[in-house]
């Protein structure tokens, strides 16, 4: 049986001073499920991240993760669980240009114990977690050491899919992280990238705009499928 590991609820949500951008009455995304999100640009894409994150509050409904009401957590709380339990990996990669290539993969366990403890018992330390995930991603041992703003845009994407997978999270999110590639290589990307999620369990929860992606997930949804909101605006 599927296991939902995102539910929403009645989910509310507007900027301050500005209409409500997302009414979505309800969505799963099951446990080790694979999902392109897609919509236009101010879609809300990204605030609708932000929300399963617990970066942003909802204005009425639940956003549960693994069962947790995030609105229901204290703000520390809110950050503790979703490093705990979330990866990211983001358009413009956001590694930190000063720190190796090592150092930016370990980043989630130095500030998840959850993370930290399930990478030593699956590779008997971080570093030989961060290795092995490197190494599966295609990138060569000899990049560890390296400072990540040395690195290609394709090695900088690599490295921020192993900072995110590291410690195995439950949940991958990744907010247009291909769009710097050719399609070859998003491509390529992609499947190392399902491989990575499929074997650590993860689901993965990935926003485009290229809709040539989308067969290769388990579902693909518009955000404007799920979102009230959008429907008024375009009526
Ligand atoms: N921090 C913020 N403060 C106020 N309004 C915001 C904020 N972030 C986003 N918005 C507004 O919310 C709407 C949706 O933006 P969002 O970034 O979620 O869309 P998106 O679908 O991710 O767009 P894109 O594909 O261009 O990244 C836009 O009108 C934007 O101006």
């Amino acid at each position: 049986m599927s296991q939902a590991l995102i539910e929403l609820n009645d989910l509310g949500f507007a900027w301050p001073g500005q209409a409500e951008l997302l009414d979505i009455p309800a969505f799963t995304l099951d446990a080790g499920e694979s999902l392109f999100l897609k919509g236009p640009s101010g879609s809300g894409k990204t605030t609708l991240l932000g929300l399963l994150g617990g970066v942003q509050k909802p204005g009425r409904g639940s956003v549960k993760l693994l069962g947790s009401d995030l609105a229901q957590l204290s703000a520390s709380a809110r950050d503790r669980f979703r490093v705990d339990h979330t990866g990211y990996i983001f358009q413009q990669f956001n590694l930190l240009p000063f720190l190796s290539v090592r150092e930016n993969v370990e980043l989630p366990c130095r500030f998840s114990k959850t993370r930290a403890e399930r990478a030593r018992q699956r590779h008997g330390s971080v570093d030989a977690a961060a290795a092995a995930l490197l190494e599966h991603l295609g990138l060569q041992a000899d990049l560890l050491q390296r400072r990540a703003d040395s690195l290609s845009i394709g090695q900088q994407q690599r490295v921020a899919a192993a900072r995110a997978l590291i410690g195995q999270p439950e949940l991958v999110i990744a907010d247009e992280p291909t769009s710097a590639l050719d399609a070859d290589a998003r491509e390529a990307f992609l499947r190392l990238l399902f491989a990575e999620c499929r074997e650590a369990g993860a689901s993965l929860l990935f926003v485009s705009h290229d809709q040539s992606l989308a067969p290769l997930f388990d579902r693909a949804l518009s955000l404007a499928e799920l979102n009230r909101a959008s429907r008024a605006v375009e009526a």
